[in-house]
């Protein structure tokens, strides 16, 4: 029971306003439930003896009945109690699933909202399988498996107290004993069965969470592994990884019916305990006396303590997950926090900034050595430049630091004389970004490029004007439907080129102040590129363009390039002047026809 609390407790501080309230109202409900049921039932049990004879019948607060109809409108009048009883317990199951349902929701978009507004770096230490798992079937199973079983807990310790009162009444040794050796068995069950619940529990999620790993790994790269013939491997891996989590959910599900034979079992020897207390102390009578009421208590109790045993068993097997969510929840948002507090955002007022790197550094968590070393730089506003360098030089990373998306581990970074940390949201607003690999999602054409689920958010005037320019407008015009025609599943109905075309279109709807294009043109034939790039450098003065490209065609008309080596910026000038001064990058351009 503590353990179950343990996991409940900071459940609740991630549930929205006014949830524990409506909790507690249930649980009093579900136990106020519980109790009419039983007072009910023995009500029913008392009368229906004496209204067939001649008996007279005693109630509380009524008093005598001693006439049949008096007996029988008593009779029909708590039968009708009980059906009332069972049309509000259905009400009250309807407004509580929906609620519950509610609370998943509510959970679901805290715990996507903390991931999505957490730092990059912390990102980039998640496996995107297992995020997906967690916000998903993660929040799912936190709600089903852990607050909803939680809650029934109420009405079984009503149940239990109200046996428990009338025990203690009737004979108050017999009452002690019944009660510490049931909650002896109940004790002894807890100190086993449970922990085993929980490792069970948490075995079964840590091999849930690799088979999606395993899953989305081997098909993201299907066409490789089906070439190589390495389907065998990929289902061995996922074959080994799903026996795992399935031989962890049996013990858990076997784990969950061992309390019931126990406990079924302890009732037997408790007949034979009791029988002797009450044989010790008031003779054969006595016996029979404790034996009647062992057995009602008992009949009562055990289902009760068998379902909060159950309960206990689901929660523990659940904990891992509800565990977790709380978990990432509290640190992803105690993090936005902090960040908000020391780094209070204000608005950059340059309209065109320059940016200028001061010594900056980075090494990414766990990282010996630096990706970027240092580096100081000037991007003048409306300036044309390109990062080159060898595979690994950390061109990639500068990207992302200049994104806002990493920030420095040392020095700092300044667009329009402001620390970025603190303009971060408006310059977010002034970049268009463009990645090498674009992904794009099942909704229209215009959707994609205007990167919203929603239609009417859609500017079909912004749309073609990008898409004009990112030399994709006339390929998209002659298909049936034009910008509103949908894409399928990962964009599959474009080639990598058109891809790549319409990621450099989704960089430009906004109208950036600065667009950065990683590698965005690789995909594209030579001539759509020399359009593409014709059409970016119209933009020239109006907007900062950062261009990162292995061809050097590419960038060989941009105002600065930097050259980066090992995370280091080893030269910076024109095209011509880092020729000059770099040997390696003179050959690649020798090699690339350019010098
Ligand atoms: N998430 C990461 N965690 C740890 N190290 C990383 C991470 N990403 C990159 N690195 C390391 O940082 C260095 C710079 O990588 P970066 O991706 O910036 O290089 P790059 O110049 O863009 O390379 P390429 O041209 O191959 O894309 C490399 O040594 C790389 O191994």
């Amino acid at each position: 029971m503590k353990n179950v609390l343990s996991i409940v407790r900071p459940l609740l501080r991630v549930l929205p306003p006014g949830s524990r309230r409506f909790l507690l109202t249930y649980g009093v409900l579900t136990a106020a439930l519980a109790l009419l049921d039983l007072v009910a039932l023995g009500l029913v049990a008392t009368m229906l003896q004496t209204v067939l004879g001649d008996g007279e019948v005693s109630l509380p607060l009524i008093g005598d009945l001693t006439t049949t109809a008096g007996k029988v409108t008593a009779l029909v009048t708590v039968c009708g109690v009980i059906v009332l009883k069972g049309v509000f317990a259905v009400a009250l199951l309807r407004v509580a699933t929906r609620r519950f349902a509610s609370h998943e929701v509510a959970i679901g978009d805290r715990l996507f909202a903390a991931y999505l507004a957490s730092p990059w770096a912390d990102r980039l230490s998640k496996n995107t399988s297992e995020l997906v798992r967690t916000v998903d079937v993660g929040v799912g199973v936190t709600v089903a498996g852990v607050l909803i079983p939680t809650m029934t807990l109420f009405g079984e310790v009503g149940t239990m107290l109200a046996v428990v009162v009338a025990i203690v009444v009737f004979d108050p040794l017999i009452a002690a004993v019944t009660i510490v050796y049931l909650a002896l068995v109940a004790l002894l069950l807890a100190g086993i069965v449970s922990p085993r619940a929980v490792a069970a529990g948490r075995e079964n999620r840590n091999w849930s969470q690799r088979t999606v790993r395993v899953l989305s790994e081997a098909l993201g790269a299907l066409k490789e592994v089906t070439l190589a013939g390495r389907t065998p491997d990929v289902q061995a891996r996922v074959h080994e990884t799903r026996g795992h989590s399935s031989r962890a959910r049996a013990e858990a599900n076997f784990l969950g019916q061992v309390p019931r034979y126990v406990l079924e079992t302890a009732l037997i020897i408790g007949f034979a305990l009791i029988a002797g207390v009450g044989y010790l102390t008031g003779g054969p009578e006595g016996a029979v006396a404790a034996i009647g009421m062992f057995g009602i208590a008992g009949f009562r109790l055990v289902p009760s303590l068998t379902r909060m045993q159950t309960v206990q068993s689901t929660v523990n097997s659940n904990a891992a997950y509800a565990r977790q969510v709380v978990a990432d929840i509290d640190g992803s948002e105690a993090l936005l926090e902090r960040r908000a507090a020391e780094r209070p955002q204000h608005e950059l007022t340059v309209e065109h900034p320059d940016i200028v790197l001061d010594g900056v550094t980075f090494t990414y968590p766990g990282a010996e050595t630096p990706a970027l070393d240092r580096v100081s730089l000037r991007i003048p506003a409306g300036a044309h430049v390109a990062f080159v360098g060898s595979s690994g030089a950390g061109k990639s990373t500068m990207v992302d630091i200049l994104l806002g998306l990493l920030e420095p581990t040392g020095g700092h970074l300044e667009v329009g004389g402001e620390r970025l940390e603190l303009v971060l949201d408006s310059w977010r607003r002034r970049i268009g970004y463009v990645p090498q690999d674009v992904s794009l999602f099942d909704a229209t054409v215009a959707e994609n490029v205007a990167l919203t689920w929603e239609r009417e958010k859609v500017d079909d005037d912004k749309v073609r004007r990008a898409l004009r320019r990112a030399q994709l407008l006339d390929t998209v015009e002659v298909r049936e439907g034009g910008i509103d025609a949908r894409i399928g599943e990962r964009g599959l109905a474009f080639s990598g080129g058109q891809r790549q075309r319409l990621g450099i279109a989704r960089g430009l709807y906004n109208d950036p102040r600065v667009l950065v294009m990683d590698e965005a043109t690789s995909a594209l034939d030579t001539t759509t590129e020399a359009a593409v790039t014709r059409a970016i450098r119209d933009l020239h003065g109006e907007v900062t363009v950062i261009t990162v490209a292995h061809r050097l065609a590419t960038i060989r008309d941009s105002d600065i390039v930097f050259f980066l080596r090992d995370g280091r910026l080893v030269a910076q000038g024109s095209f011509a002047e880092v020729v000059a001064q770099v040997p390696d990058f003179a050959e690649q351009a020798a090699l690339a026809g350019l010098s």
